[in-house]
């Protein structure tokens, strides 16, 4: 199976790099920058005791417009933030039994993968891992994650859903495929709006919040206007998710962060608009009041509103 991986970042760099390492045939997407620094050190993967590297093949979007071979696999692993020139880089990899799975949170760029490839070239994704791009450029894992749920979007177990199942397990990812993959999407998205606001709002871990007075009361007011929302949507949470939610979000002590908050006080760019301001407008629209995230949204706005005009 050709399998393409646009972005070599945590997610992308990761679950690309497990697959290259169990000799999948794989190959990255990246800009000239990224593959200038992949070329001089490898992709190497840290933390968690171990350390790896491997030798990526890699591929720009000038050579990629050059061939004309489609990939089989595309695993796309952007952030929203890059997503429509990423979609446009890609497009010439994409062919009529190409099949494009995102990694990226959220649920938009479904609607945007489908309208350049169609819905039948696109399933949906949901990646669970915690890693992230050290300074050296390195994937660091933060926690022992490699879990990539997928699936056609009408649920169908299909031929090429049972072959990249078989491949991606091969490569030791778990790779469950849930009855109704957007579900699942939709799920991934309450956890990580609810994650992300309290530890954006607030500023600190789950810990720094649950451990301060009034502050345990906070993640499950965020999970309930989230949760809300997808079940106004028709994607009710099942309590056994949001006893996970609620167990990730009320831990005292725990130093967890989402990757959305790393951005943030790192100065970088969130993805804000995708995670925040799509669900909250969904909210508007289905008459769900989200107090909380919209104060979430507002704080993360003013964040993004900085940080781009003074790239600007
Ligand atoms: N990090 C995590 O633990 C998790 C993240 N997610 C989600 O996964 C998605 C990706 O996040 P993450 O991997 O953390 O992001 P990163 O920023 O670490 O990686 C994204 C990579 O995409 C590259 N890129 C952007 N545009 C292009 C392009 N046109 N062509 C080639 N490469 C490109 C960037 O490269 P460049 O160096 O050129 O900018 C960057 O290395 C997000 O939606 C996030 O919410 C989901 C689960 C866990
Ligand atoms: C919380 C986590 C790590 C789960 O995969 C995530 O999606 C993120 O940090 O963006």
């Amino acid at each position: 199976m050709k399998i393409l991986v646009v972005g070599a970042g945590a997610t992308g760099g990761y679950f690309g790099a497990l697959l290259a390492r169990a000799g999948e045939d794989v190959t990255f997407l990246v800009r000239p920058a990224r593959a200038a620094a992949l070329r001089e050190r490898g992709l190497r993967v840290v933390g968690r005791d171990e350390e790896w590297t491997v030798e990526p093949r890699l591929v720009t979007a000038d050579e990629l417009r050059e061939s004309s071979e489609p990939y089989d696999l595309v695993l796309m692993s952007v952030k929203s933030t890059g997503l429509d020139r990423a979609i446009e880089d890609v497009a010439p990899a994409v062919g009529p039994d190409t099949a494009v799975i995102p990694l990226l949170n959220g649920l938009a760029h479904i609607d945007a993968l489908n309208a350049r490839f169609g819905a039948p070239a696109v399933l949906g994704g949901v990646a669970k891992v915690v890693t992230t791009l050290d300074d050296s450029g390195d994937i660091r894992r933060l926690a022992p994650l490699a879990h990539l749920a997928f699936g056609e979007q009408d649920g169908t177990v299909s031929a090429r859903v049972e072959r990249i199942r078989k491949v991606l397990e091969g490569a030791g990812i778990d790779a469950p495929v849930p009855a109704d993959v957007l579900t699942a999407m939709w799920h991934k998205w309450v956890f990580i709006t609810t994650f992300g606001a309290l530890t954006s709002l607030m500023r600190g871990t789950v810990g720094d919040v649950y451990d301060a007075p009034g502050g345990p009361a906070l993640g499950p007011a965020l999970l309930d206007e989230a949760a809300a929302v997808a079940a106004a949507a028709g994607h009710p949470v099942p309590e056994k998710e949001r006893a996970a939610t609620l167990a990730v979000v009320s831990a005292p002590g725990s130093p967890m962060v989402p990757s959305l908050y790393r951005d943030l006080t790192a100065g970088r760019p969130t993805e804000v608009e995708h995670l925040f301001g799509d669900l909250t407008s969904r909210a508007r629209s289905l008459g769900v009041p989200t107090p909380l995230l919209d104060l979430a949204t507002l704080h993360l706005r003013v964040h993004q509103r900085r940080v781009t005009t003074a790239g600007a």
